[in-house]
């Protein structure tokens, strides 16, 4: 994402002494979303294992800067979510602090930034990589949707680039558990994420089921990382609409003959309108276009470890869910707490990986 505004840390002297205290330094700016930024950090001190990779990426979101419904709703869940997520190709989070207003997420650094500055840059990514990209991509997609966590902001500015050119899947701002706790789905009503990337049944307003939609958004990176371009003018939303249903969308005459017929398939299957018709992950994953390569054929074992995990994980989220309910029943419901300003939100886990989530003074 383009950097905006300054380009250095504004951070008050005591928030500085804080962060120093655990250990980090901030640099300079690497991006900036709605409402947040992220910097580039430093580890100071600490020990071996933490000098031999000794930047992060601190992404700092400050909830007086920011609407009720993002403090109250979304801010939560995508804490809550950052810190039960653990998969090859999502962005591994490091720790999470919270001071005042001010929360401190580290995370591992993506050295090549996003992939839409790289597409801007580089020109369209060729086949190989993009095969490459979109499985990653969509196993993260894969174990997100096996905890029942749709994410429903896909799109190329929230896929970032290692060192090594891998793809890492990040920002969880609009993302949701989507099932209750007898395992129902949940639709999703919230118009969210940006509008490129939208599928046709979010733009409708209607329910719709986020994880069919998150597999559109995917569609839509298919089809920039091959084409560098847009599938659709997103000028006017009535006739973006138009243009999903209708599938007025066409690869650009300077790639079409150099595309294969395989990845052809898979772009015009994401980006299916009907939601029945639409491929779902495993599709994807299946596709004779990823097997193409054969060694993408199978999963490596961090891949299908984090895969099986995501099962135990979702098992417990629902029975936990199914607790929290008895209890509610038994004693009455309890006040919704609601997350302020100069509190840490006491519900979040601290389980399930090795993320924590620390108020700092
Ligand atoms: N770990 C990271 N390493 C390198 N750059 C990053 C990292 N995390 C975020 N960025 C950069 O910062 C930008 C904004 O980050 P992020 O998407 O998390 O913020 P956001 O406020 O949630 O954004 P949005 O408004 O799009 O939802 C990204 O598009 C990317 O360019």
């Amino acid at each position: 994402m383009a950097k905006k505004g300054s380009n250095t840390v504004i951070l008050k002297p005591s928030e500085e002494t804080t962060l120093a205290s655990r250990g980090y330094k901030l640099l300079n700016k690497l991006g900036e979303g709605s409402y947040a930024s992220v910097y580039l950090a430093e580890i100071i001190g600490g020990n071996e294992k933490d000098k031999t990779n000794k930047t992060l990426a601190c992404k700092i979101l400050d909830v007086s800067k920011a609407p009720k419904d993002f403090v109250k709703k979304f801010l939560p869940r995508e804490l809550d979510i950052l810190v039960r997520v653990n998969h090859p190709h999502i962005i591994h989070i490091h720790s999470i602090f919270q001071r005042k207003s001010k929360y401190f997420v580290f995370m591992r650094n993506a050295e090549n930034g996003d992939l839409l500055e790289y597409v801007l840059k580089k020109g369209p990514v060729s086949e190989g990589q993009a095969r490459v990209w979109l499985r990653q991509l969509a196993l993260a997609v894969q174990y997100l949707h096996n905890m029942d966590i749709a994410h429903r902001d896909l799109k190329c500015e929230n896929a970032l680039i290692t060192s090594n050119f891998n793809l890492k899947l990040a920002d969880f701002g609009f993302a949701r558990f989507v099932t209750d706790n007898k395992g129902r789905k949940v639709t999703s009503t919230t118009y969210c994420g940006s509008l490129s990337y939208a599928a046709p049944e979010v733009l409708r307003g209607m329910p719709y089921h986020p994880k069919i939609a998150d597999i559109w958004s995917l569609g839509v990176i298919l089809y920039i990382m091959i084409n560098k371009a847009m599938p659709f003018d997103d000028t006017n939303v009535k006739h973006l609409h138009e243009q999903q249903m209708n599938r007025r969308w066409k690869f650009r005459s300077k790639v079409i003959d150099l595309l294969s017929d395989q990845v052809k398939l898979v772009t015009v299957n994401l980006l299916e309108p009907d939601t029945g018709r639409r491929w779902r992950v495993e599709q994807i994953i299946k596709s004779e276009w990823v097997n193409m390569d054969p060694r993408l054929k199978d999963m490596s074992e961090g891949e299908e470890s984090a895969l099986t995990q995501a099962l135990v994980d979702r098992k417990n989220y629902i029975d936990n869910l199914n607790k929290k309910a008895t209890n509610e029943k038994k004693f009455g419901n309890e006040e919704v707490k609601v997350l302020k300003a100069n509190e840490p939100d006491l519900t979040m886990p601290k389980f399930a990986s090795n993320a924590t989530i620390i108020e700092a003074d």
